[in-house]
């Protein structure tokens, strides 16, 4: 695993709509080979979808060619509610860059049956040849998705029951009324993350943090769902610096050198190549090795 810590949320969003934007765009995508992208809500993903828009708009970065699979949905809220994940999606980015809408893949939390519904998701996420990149957010008990304390580890898209506590934080996104929020979601399941060949995870604000440090610094724990994250081979949390409040200064110190030694060795290599020193095709044979090393490398 590794942890990449920036100054605040927008250097936050920056960092990881760039590395988004560099894994499609040496994927490659086709109609034929579409890129499958995983995908959050919160408010904690909205400057990732601010700076993927800007990439999109400079034509750095394309979405005809991916496939996305949203995380969660509510259950009964209406699909044109104002705070259904469906319109937040639209609103906060689908309809600001190219995606075709038929490539767009939410649970729908009014289906007639909703296991049904849960399953149909699975297969299709199947169908395509699973997630390439799942970016997720977490909530302040360390959920990921909807996986709220005391899931299965090997939990599967499903319907949940959401804690008092998720139902009390997103209480602000309807006139703090509680009786308001919905008190049931789709989610897909910690292992329909864990399948995913790389996750990325976006952590933001002080309140995030004691869960940051129980999924990083404790052990695997479904009472802190994030932690399963400990168990894939290719995972990334990228947080700000209010996030790290509650880690040990000797955890922060070692993950800041993890990047600057990792840094180091990309910039060297870029110098040997540019002096030719390093031949273009080995370099970048090297640089593929690395990049196979970090996906099984849990402490890089
Ligand atoms: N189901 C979603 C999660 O997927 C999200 O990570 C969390 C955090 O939201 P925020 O980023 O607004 O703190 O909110 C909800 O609970």
């Amino acid at each position: 695993m590794r942890l990449i810590i920036r100054d605040d949320a927008l250097a936050v969003g920056d960092y990881i709509a760039n590395y988004i934007s560099k894994r499609i765009n040496e994927f490659a995508p086709t109609p034929e080979r579409p890129f499958v992208l995983g995908l959050p809500t919160g408010s904690s993903p909205i400057p990732t979808y601010k700076a993927l828009i800007k990439l999109v708009q400079a034509e750095k970065l394309s979405f005809k060619n991916v496939i996305t699979f949203n995380m969660d949905e509510y259950v009964g809220l209406p699909r044109d509610h104002s705070e259904s994940y469906h319109t937040f999606m639209f609103r906060e980015f689908f309809s600001h860059v190219d995606i075709p809408p038929s490539q767009v893949n939410i649970l729908d939390g009014n289906a007639e049956d909703l296991i049904a519904e849960c399953n149909a998701y699975e297969a299709r996420i199947k169908a395509v040849g699973g997630i390439e990149l799942f970016l997720g957010g977490i909530g302040e008990d360390g959920h990921i998705a909807f996986n709220e304390p005391g899931s299965s580890l090997a939990s599967r898209t499903r319907i949940k029951t959401l804690a008092f506590e998720t139902i009390l934080a997103n209480a602000r996104f309807f006139e703090n009324d509680i009786s308001k929020v919905p008190h049931m979601a789709l989610t897909v399941g910690v292992a329909t993350v864990l399948d995913s060949r790389e996750v990325v995870i976006v952590v933001t604000g002080q309140r995030k943090s004691l869960a940051l440090s129980k999924a990083i610094e404790e052990g695997v724990n479904h009472l802190w769902t994030l932690s399963a994250l400990q168990m894939h081979p290719w995972a990334l949390i990228v947080v700000d610096e209010d996030a790290t409040a509650e880690l040990h200064v000797k955890t922060v110190k070692y993950f800041r050198s993890i990047e600057r030694v990792q840094d180091e060795v990309e910039r060297t290599q870029a110098e040997l190549k540019a002096r030719g020193i390093l031949k273009a095709g080995a370099a970048d044979q090297q640089n593929s090795r690395m990049c196979t090393n970090n996906k099984n490398d849990r402490t890089s």
